[in-house]
């Protein structure tokens, strides 16, 4: 591998770069490749996304459509399309990553594994034999019963294959809660696809996210290096608190790094990933993974020198990284709690008035009442008073319809 040239935006030398899926994760990656004058296309399902307000180009397609991803890309030209978000035509990226057409972060493989749950899944328990809770891929609501009753058993947990941040999700905790929880996934995923995963509930002490990065060295191999291990608190599947450094036995930590290192390693490429993962005592179950920052991550833009935001721009671009830890840190979300465009939001300085904490609101267009509008950020001595002020700081924050 050479050594990487940037060129200058807007010209003929410009490195150009394209996000597929630009909201709040985006918009952060956006900003890092902007800093070392990258020209950026931010390309989202819908007008005036997070990241399409920051990039130099933005564009709105529907990603899962193959014929309009391929025009799309094949018109813009990018050196580098990065996947950000499931829901996106993942065979059409493998034929034009292939042609040599484009290349795709971490890989084209890579984004399809992990667009549905079933290709990492199957690729985590059943080639690289990692430890999972037990699953079955289930077409019906007779299906789901049969794998439930089958060995399954109760309680467990309903996912749509095609979906994130807990959308249509739910725990079944008996017989009678199987019917809604179909019901519910069959409403809740991204694609509407009628397949689900049902999962035994593991018992877990704490999970965590262990942010890993695949960057280029100075003899030019790719190398593998992890950050703190993040700590995190989810509400109906969805991240409400994370915290960085999450303090683990160094047994469950070797090992949750031994996943991690096994699933990245066979994904390949180069860029961050968010190895989900359950610790009980020093058992360590693998449970999913983002090629791409993750949104418990967010807490590292005041825990780290290069946030992983920055991670994901370095490793991209093929420069070398540091996932040092400069403080311990947390960060907290801000829900819409509103339906409607257009929301303010009022308490922002009296959130920023709570010491060492800071805020990013997502400029989102519309609110929902449980969509993620923004996170405060605090970085203090120790993890337990960080979280303490992320949460004062993201309590105060209060959006309302005009
Ligand atoms: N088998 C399980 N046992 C116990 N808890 C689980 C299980 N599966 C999921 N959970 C809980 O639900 C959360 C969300 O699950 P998962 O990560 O699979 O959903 P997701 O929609 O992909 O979320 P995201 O996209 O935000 O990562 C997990 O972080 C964990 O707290
Ligand atoms: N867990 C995945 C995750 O957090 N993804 C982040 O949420 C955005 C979608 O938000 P929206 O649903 O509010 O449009 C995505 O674009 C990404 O930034
Ligand atoms: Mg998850």
């Amino acid at each position: 591998m050479t050594t990487p040239t940037l060129g200058t935006p807007l010209s003929p030398t410009a490195t150009r770069v394209m996000l597929l899926g630009a909201g709040e994760l985006g918009k952060e990656v956006l900003i890092a490749l902007q800093r070392l004058g990258v020209e950026t296309i931010a390309v989202d399902r819908y007008e005036n996304a997070p990241g399409q307000q920051v990039a130099h180009h933005a564009r709105t397609i529907a990603m899962s459509d193959p014929a309009a991803l391929r025009t799309l890309i094949e018109t813009e030209k990018p050196m580098v399309v990065v996947p950000e978000i499931e829901a996106i035509a993942t065979p059409m990226l493998e034929e034009l990553e292939a042609r040599g057409v484009v290349r795709v972060i971490p890989t084209a493989r890579a984004a399809r594994l992990t667009m549905d749950r079933e290709g990492i899944r199957r690729l985590a328990a059943e080639t690289l034999k990692l430890p999972t809770s037990p699953y079955k891929f289930c077409d019906s609501l007779d299906e789901l019963q049969a794998a439930i009753d089958g060995g399954i058993g109760y309680p467990c947990i309903v996912k749509p294959v095609m979906s994130s941040s807990g959308k249509g999700q739910s725990k079944i905790d008996g017989p009678a809660d199987v019917k809604k929880a179909w019901d519910y996934a069959m409403a809740g995923g991204r694609v509407s696809h009628g397949r689900v995963i049902v999962e035994g509930f593991i018992d877990f002490d704490y999970e965590i996210t262990q942010l890993t990065v695949r960057a280029v060295g100075a003899d030019g191999l790719v190398e593998t290096h992890f950050c703190e291990p993040i700590g995190h608190i989810q509400v109906s599947g969805d991240y409400v608190e994370s915290w960085q450094p999450h303090p683990m036995a160094s047994k469950a930590l070797q090992r949750s790094r031994e996943i991690a290192k096994a699933v990245t390693d066979n994904l390949g490429g180069q860029g961050i990933f968010g190895v989900e993962l359950f610790v009980k005592g020093d058992e360590v179950w693998f449970s999913e993974v983002s090629p791409r920052p993750h949104d418990t991550g967010m807490v590292t833009m005041c825990t780290q020198w290069q946030n992983e935001f920055e991670l994901h721009a370095r490793a991209i671009l093929g420069l070398p990284v540091n996932t040092a830890l400069k403080s311990p840190g947390a960060s907290a979300v801000v829900y819409g709690g509103v339906e409607g465009k257009g929301v303010v939001f009022d308490g922002v300085a009296e959130a920023l008035r709570v010491p060492n904490t800071d805020v990013r609101l997502f400029g989102k267009p519309e609110s929902f009442t449980k969509r993620r509008m923004g996170v405060a950020l605090a970085f203090d001595a120790d993890v337990e008073t960080a979280r303490t002020r992320a949460k004062e700081a993201a309590g105060k924050i209060k959006p309302r319809l005009p």
